[in-house]
This record gives C-alpha cells, structure tokens and sequence, in this order.
C-alpha cells in the first residue's frame, strides 16, 4: 500500500492494512512540521548530555542550578487541573498491545498510561498497531476477540488515558525528513495528538500524556514548546495538554520545581520512576571509583538516597499544586503458588502504604490483579478524597541526601547470575518484539533491564565490585555465566512454549554491553538497529 507523504519524509517500512488510517497526510504533516522546529534543539540537548556526562566522569557531582534559584524561591503554582486528572490514587500501566489494553481500561483503576517507552519494543508494527489500538479505544470502538473466542470490550465505567511517547534519546528509524530521521516520542505524539486530542476534550477528558527520561529542565522545555506549537496548530487552547514528567534521572531531582516550571501550563505533576532513576544512578557515576551499589534486590525504595528522592519530589509537587505520583514496585501476582503470591501482595501493600503516608496522591501498578489492593491501600490515607495535594511536606534535602549512595553490598554470585539471567532473557524478548516480561515472578521492563546490565558492566569496572565471597567480579569470570545463563533462559523460554530464534543474538549484545569498556547509553540503543 503506497501513502501520500509531506514534502521531504520518507517511509521505510511495510504499510499494513489499516496503517493507512493513522499515517494520514495531515498527521505525517504534523509530525514533519514538529520534527523541522524541534530536532535542532533534541540533537544539542542530546549533545548537552553527553557533555555533561563527560563532566561527571572527571569528578563534578550534580548540584541545584544557581541560575534557576529565582524559579525554586519564587512564588507560583502550575494551572489548575481538569476534572478528569483530579483522582489518580491508581495508575495502571502497559504496552500498547490491543487486548492489554481493552484490560487496562477495565481494570478499576483511575488512570490508564498506555506506554510506547519501558514496556514497550518498539517495532514498526508495534508503534503504529498501537496507534490504532488506541484510535480505536479513545471512540469507545475497541474490542478484541483472542485464539479461544473469547471477545474482549470496554466496560461503561474507565480509566482516564494517558499516553507515554519514547524519550528523547531514541529516533523512529523507519520516518526521515529531509534525510533524518524523526524523533520516536515526536512521532508517537504527533499521531496520537493529531488523531485524537479534539475527540478526548470532547468526551470530558483531554490529551493527557507522561514524559519519561528527562534530564534537564530545558529538556522540559523543548517538550512544553511542542505542546504549545501542536495546540497551535488543531487550534485547541493552549494548556489543554496536560502531562506528568517521570523524575527518573538522578540530574532531574535536582531540578525538579525547573521542571515543574517550563510544563506550568500543562503541568498534571511529576512521577517517582524508581527503576530508570536507579539505573540512571548507575550511569552517571558508573566511572566514579567511589561509587558501587549492591546489588538490585538490596536498593529498595526504603535505602537513603531513593528516600530523599521520593519526599523531595513530594514536597516539590505539592508546594505547587501539583500532582505528586508514585512509581511502581516490580511485583506481579503469582500464579500456582498461593504462598509467594500473598508474599508479593504484602509486598505491593507495604509499597502503597508508605507512598500514600509520605504524601502521594497516588501509585503505578503493573497488573489488574493488583488494582484492588494498591486502592485500599490509598483510600486508608485519602479515605473519601481524591487526592492530598495539600499535604505539605516540611522535611529539607539536598545534594548530600541525593548522593548517599548505600548500600554497597551485598553483591553475590545470584545476583550476578540473575542480572545476566534477567539481561539476557528480556533483550531477547524486546528483540521478538515484546517489552515487558515476567522473568522469575517480577515485572521486567525496559528500566528494570537497564539496571541489570549496567551493574555487570560496573562490577567489572570498579574496584568496589566484589562478591561477598572476596571474589573481584572480572570479565572472565561474567563471560562463562553468559554461556551458561542464556542456557537456562533458553530452557524457560521453551517450556512456556516460545521460539528462542532472538536470545543468541541477546547474549551476544549483552556481552557487548557488560563487557566491553564503552558504556552504550541505552540498552535499546543497539538493541533498536539490530532490529528490523
Ligand atoms: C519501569 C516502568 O516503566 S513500569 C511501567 C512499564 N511496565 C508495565 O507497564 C508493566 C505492564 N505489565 C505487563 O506487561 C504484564 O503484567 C507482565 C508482563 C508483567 C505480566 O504479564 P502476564 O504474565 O501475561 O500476566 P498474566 O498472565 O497474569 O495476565 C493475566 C491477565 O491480565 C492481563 N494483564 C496483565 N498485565 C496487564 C496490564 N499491565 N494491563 C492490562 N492487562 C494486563 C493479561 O493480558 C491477562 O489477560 P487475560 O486473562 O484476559 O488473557
Ligand atoms: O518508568 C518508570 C521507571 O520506574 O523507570
Ligand atoms: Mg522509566
């Protein structure tokens, strides 16, 4: 099927059936007159960053910005909010895959964020079936009937949708303009703006969206200028927008009311996104001899520097008026058995429990099953009201409380072993063209991913990177454990009855990645051209 594109874009990739409906004229239009105004400004932000990294890995730590000081002591509130985002005690999240997210609609939570980012691969077919899928739930024509007959719709009562585009560091290699290609969270918010912002206002809702990997405030920037250039051109009111900023980068705590600040207009608050800013964490300082974390299951949310993130951010949304949510704990239900499964439940309630007392108006979960429990948890605090946007937090952190980056141990052959394990098993999955896995009964995203194959990479690198047995973690000792943990994955993969065609291929990018001594950015960097 051939499609009548802008002057200057360029498509290279197979047009399906249907594909036709979202890649219209006038909404590749809008992705072409975004991309002009706007790619300049991504590739020198890209560009700041590496700088800036460059900076961290000759030794200067971040600190709050003394040129913004005036917008942290200044007095001003982010505009008032619509109706529909007022009561977010519950956030479901997912991939935007056709029966997920018929689920996710129904599954009793306030809000919905459909993710083109963490769980998400973003194959070509992927991206734009998504479009459709999305098309179609927003007029309330989605349905879906699955192998056994089954037919899936929408219940009368739903959550609000949000929608998560990809963060700036990655590209849709498949659209170019003028010669370059295009930015993937620009394009997934392009179609999805231009097919369905009017038809949401008119349904009481409103374009609402979620803005992962940030770094910098101007980085919020750029997007509250696309917010308003798109507005601009549906002509819809400017601040129809509204847009939750994920504070998961560990430079963007230190500019989280900047953030707030560049988005007032379209501001809906900021999210505690605890994976990505663990692994961003590790990235930063990845170089600084110093600095070790031990391993994943030991950096929970109740670890000092995670802590002070999460009440900084509370307090920064709150003074305000802003929205302040919290993130999601990688726990799922279990099936088959009953004991681990109430364990990972009290696991969640104990998670729920303590965002809601420090002050969030609400929390992420990864599944319908866990949509009742995470809302008792929040109505105990909030009991009738739909948020605590007036709770006030008065407790103070700063650079010292951000940087206390404990604890260093323990560090054990498992968790070695399980990083490798859980690389190598979801690189091959995103690889196949799924973004979200369930890999020894914990949610495994993007993020979560990111963090198990940069800690090889560091152990390897830095003196600190011992086992708890006195054995330095080494290259030669991770390389044999790739052999054999992509053994074991593939043996999982073939019980539950999937094809292992992508995880050699894994294994060989994730030995890339861990072991050799240029540090890839983003895992899905590489992942993304080895994909087709
Ligand atoms: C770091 C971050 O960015 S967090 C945000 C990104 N991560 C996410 O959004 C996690 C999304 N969650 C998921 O993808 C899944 O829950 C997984 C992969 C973790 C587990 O999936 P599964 O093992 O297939 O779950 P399970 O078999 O228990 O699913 C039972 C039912 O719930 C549905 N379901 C599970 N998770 C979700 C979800 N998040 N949204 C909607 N429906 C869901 C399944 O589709 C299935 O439906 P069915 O019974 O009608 O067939
Ligand atoms: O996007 C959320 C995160 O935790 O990362
Ligand atoms: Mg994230």
């Amino acid at each position: 099927m051939s499609l009548t594109l802008p002057v200057g874009m360029q498509i290279n990739a197979p047009i399906l059936s249907g594909f036709e409906h979202i890649l219209t004229p006038e909404a590749l239009a809008l992705v072409a007159k975004l991309h002009r105004a706007c790619e300049p400004r991504r590739q020198e932000l890209l560009k700041q960053r590496v700088e800036r990294q460059a900076r961290i890995d000759a030794g200067e730590m971040p600190d709050f910005l003394p040129e913004t000081k005036h917008i942290r002591e200044g007095d001003w509130k982010v505009a008032s909010l619509p109706r529909a985002l007022e009561c977010r005690r519950v956030e479901i999240t997912g991939p935007v895959e056709r029966k997920m997210i018929i689920n996710a609609f129904n599954s009793g939570a306030d809000s919905y964020m459909t993710d083109f980012e963490d769980s998400n691969s973003p194959k070509w077919d992927n991206q734009i079936q998504g479009q459709i899928n999305l098309y179609d739930a927003v007029r309330r024509q989605i349905s879906h009937t699955n192998e056994a007959g089954k037919t899936y719709r929408l219940n009368d009562t739903i959550a609000t949708l949000q929608v998560r585009p990809r963060g700036w560091h990655l590209d849709e290699k498949h659209v170019t303009v003028d010669g370059h290609r295009v930015s993937g969270g620009i394009f997934d918010f392009a179609l999805f703006f231009f097919h369905n912002a009017k038809e949401q206002i008119a349904r009481g809702a409103g374009p609402f969206f979620y803005l992962p990997k940030m770094e910098s405030h101007l980085e919020a920037r750029l997007w509250n200028d696309i917010f308003c250039l798109a507005q601009d051109e549906l002509g819809i009111p400017r601040g129809s927008i509204k847009a939750t900023v994920l504070i998961e980068t560990i430079l963007a705590t230190f500019e989280m009311e900047e953030i707030l600040y560049e988005l007032r207009e379209h501001s809906a608050g900021l999210n505690a996104g605890r994976w990505d800013y663990i692994f961003s964490c590790i990235k930063k300082f990845k170089k600084n001899r110093d600095f070790c974390l031990a391993q994943r299951s030991a950096i929970t949310m109740e670890v000092p520097f995670m802590r002070a993130y999460a009440l900084a951010l509370v307090k920064a949304c709150h003074k305000r008026g802003a929205p302040a949510m919290g993130g999601m704990s990688a726990l799922i239900p279990i099936k088959n058995d009953p004991e681990a499964n109430e364990k990972a439940l009290a696991g969640i309630r104990h998670d729920k429990t303590r965002d809601a007392n420090d002050g969030f108006d609400g929390g992420w979960v990864a599944h319908p099953g866990l949509v009742s429990i995470a809302m008792e948890e929040f109505k105990k605090v909030l009991g009738e009201r739909p948020n605590q946007w007036e709770k006030q937090r008065i407790d103070t952190f700063g650079a010292r409380d951000f940087l206390n980056f404990q604890p260093e141990q323990p560090i054990t052959e498992t968790g070695l072993r399980n990083n490798i394990n859980v690389g190598i098993h979801y690189l091959g999955s995103w690889l196949a063209g799924n973004g979200c896995v369930p890999i020894h009964n914990l949610m495994e995203d993007a993020a979560t991913a990111e963090i198990s194959r940069s800690q090889v990479w560091q152990w390897v690198v830095s003196p600190k990177g011992i086992l708890d047995d006195g054995r330095k973690v080494t290259a030669d000792m991770v390389r044999p454990m790739i052999a054999e943990e992509l053994a074991k994955v593939k043996a999982t993969v073939v019980a539950q009855g999937e094809d292992t065609t992508t995880y050699d291929q894994a294994a060989v990018i994730f030995d890339k990645m861990s072991l050799t001594p240029e540090y890839p950015e983003f895992l899905t960097l590489p992942l993304y051209e080895a994909m087709e």
